[in-house]
């Protein structure tokens, strides 16, 4: 297999002075004649030279490419081959383990690091331990009907499978020590949360590698906080440093090459860069400790495995006739995880962005299904509406200006006000005199805004402005083709003029792909549930399609 590289130059030179050897082609314009290449020969110059960790490293690092599944090696391949994250419903029980194991298996040309969540709703459960151990009294820390779940799944799960149960009895110990003490210290800070939650993901990954290993496949379990995730302290919503990537790169790769073994990586962890203590991602955070990996190796494609045919065209809790959207681009895919799609996290898509590696969302009960597929750009020609999303429980700020300050002055003001309260906001609409906003209903994604907190951002913005806070607002997103704007507006407004429903807002987002409008919560979901169905599946969604494959024209069919 001879494929084309997009080598920096400096790199092909260091691959030339190494002893093992592999090859491929390279294109023509990253040659120099100082390495003997024949300006004459053909435009694409097969290269052998040999292959080390640190040159694999150097080059994962300065090309972000792939070089492991494009290199050829006389006898195997040299490391891994792809990413696969199993959230925690495709890892909730020992049934879907086995499955999941399955899976991985069926797939024997592939090398992958599997990124696992905690099984089921185990951190859901753990938090709630965490809050009972503040109250309940050190005595009854061992009744938590939370504690007993979590140690008859994970001691049934082991079982099942049959796996020792040493895989999970010392972090189950040391679990009931941790509650115990936060219910002496009453007191639960986002640090120890993020240390409690991280024990979901530290017990999932063990037990599917020690049954790996049970069935003969060689795995090695993996704890991100100890293998290179780096992150910035804050907790229950760390941010990944770009120290990250290297590290994870480093070691994967070293151990890959010292003792070949599927690697089975937490999800959602990282390492505190100051304090050193193990910090969360914020909620579904193994999407991201995936496109992670993806990077950090320069993988062909990144697999994200759910328990949905993919990414659908809208929430199908909300409306059960979503349907699977075959392909996005990372804009859209961002935008709708930003804008509430619980289905990725909202940061995942950067890496997978930066590094242009390809996000595949399967579904794990379902593998056939050909699922959604996120790459850089796709064929928009005929996009008109990808999907649906809704974010409940938004406040609306309307700012009128009191004139004290100009134009420009009265924004950055306003700006500047949220900025110092470290509020986010999401949608924004101005006029020269007045500016809408929605702040993010999470502050912190795990946090929400307080009653204080808006009290003190009006009182604030009192003093330049007439301030009228509206409160239990939605955003409805319809995630698409900007450029259809005007088509996918006119047919909004007419199902929501049919429905009787006022838009209190709207914003073409600078992504170019989103178009948001503000209603009440109240009428939230019946919007989505009629938007779908005209855009998705009345004969509106034909005249879309007649329209955009060009044999119609709106004004001609309606
Ligand atoms: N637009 C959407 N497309 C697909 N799933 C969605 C969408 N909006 C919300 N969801 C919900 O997201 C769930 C999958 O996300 P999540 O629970 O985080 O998966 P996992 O735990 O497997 O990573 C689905 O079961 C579905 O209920
Ligand atoms: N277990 C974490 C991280 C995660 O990513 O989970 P999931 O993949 O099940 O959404 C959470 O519940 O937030």
């Amino acid at each position: 297999m001879a494929t084309s590289l997009n080598l920096h130059y400096n790199v092909f030179n260091a691959k030339l002075n190494l002893r093992n050897t592999f090859s491929y082609e390279i294109p023509k314009r990253f040659l120099s004649t100082e390495n003997g290449y024949n300006k004459t020969t053909s435009s694409l110059l097969k290269v052998t030279c040999k292959l080390t960790s640190d040159v694999l490293e150097k080059h994962v690092i300065e090309n972000g490419r792939n070089v492991i599944s494009e290199v050829e090696n006389d006898d195997e391949k040299i490391s891994y081959t792809c990413v696969m994250k199993f959230g925690g419903s495709s890892v909730a029980s020992a049934e879907r383990m086995m499955e999941v194991a399955s899976l991985v298996l069926s797939f024997p040309e592939e090398r992958p690091i599997v990124v696992l969540s905690a099984m089921g709703k185990t951190t859901n459960k753990l938090l709630l331990a965490g809050e009972k151990a503040v109250s309940c009294g050190v005595t009854n820390v061992s009744c938590i009907e939370e504690l007993s779940f979590i140690k008859d799944l994970h001691f049934r799960t082991v079982d099942q499978l049959g796996v020792d149960r040493s895989v999970v009895e010392k972090h189950l110990v040391e679990l009931e020590q941790l509650l115990n003490g936060i219910a002496m210290m009453k007191e639960l800070t986002k640090r120890t949360q993020d240390y409690l939650v991280s024990f979901g993901e530290c017990m999932s990954t063990r037990i599917f590698a020690a049954y790996l290993n049970k069935l003969g496949v060689k795995a090695r379990q993996y704890d991100a906080f100890e293998m290179g995730f780096i992150t910035t302290d804050d907790f229950t919503n760390a941010d990944i440093l770009e120290a990250t990537y290297p590290a994870v790169a480093k070691r994967l790769h070293g151990d890959w090459l010292a003792d070949p073994a599927i690697a089975i990586v937490t999800g959602f962890l990282g390492k505190a860069r100051k304090s050193c203590a193990v910090t969360t991602l914020g909620r579904g955070g193994s999407d991201l400790t995936a496109t992670t990996i993806g990077k950090a190796l320069g993988l062909p494609e990144i697999q994200v495995w759910k328990d949905v045919d993919g990414v659908l065209t809208c929430d199908p809790n909300i409306y059960p006739k979503a349907e699977p959207v075959p392909f996005l681009t990372f804009d859209e895919a961002a935008e709708l995880a930003y804008f509430g799609a619980q289905v990725l996290h909202p940061q995942s898509m950067r890496p997978a962005r930066e590094s242009d590696i390809p996000v595949r969302v399967k579904n794990s009960y379902n593998p056939k299904a050909p699922g959604t597929l996120i790459t850089k750009e796709r064929d928009m020609s005929k996009a008109v509406l990808t999907s649906i999303v809704l974010k409940r429980n938004v406040t609306m700020l309307d700012i009128v200006s009191t004139r004290m300050l100009g134009q420009y002055g009265f924004l950055a003001k306003v700006f500047s006000i949220f900025e110092d309260l470290g509020i986010s906001v999401d949608v924004v609409a101005t006029s020269e005199v007045s500016v809408s906003l929605t702040l993010d209903p999470s502050k912190l994604w795990s946090r929400e805004l307080i009653q204080q907190e808006l009290d003190h951002v009006v009182e604030e913005l009192e003093k330049i402005a007439v301030v009228n806070l509206l409160q239990n607002r939605s955003i409805i997103s319809l995630i698409g083709n900007v450029q259809k704007s005007s088509l996918i507006l006119e047919k909004a407004f007419r199902v929501l003029r049919t429905l009787g429903v006022t838009v209190q807002m709207i914003s073409q987002g600078a992504s170019k792909v989103n178009i948001s409008l503000v209603v009440n919560d109240s009428e939230a979901d019946q919007c989505v549930r009629a938007l779908h169905e005209a855009f998705f599946e009345s004969e509106y969604s034909n005249l879309h399609k007649e329209y955009t494959s060009g044999n119609g024209s709106v004004a001609k069919s309606s």
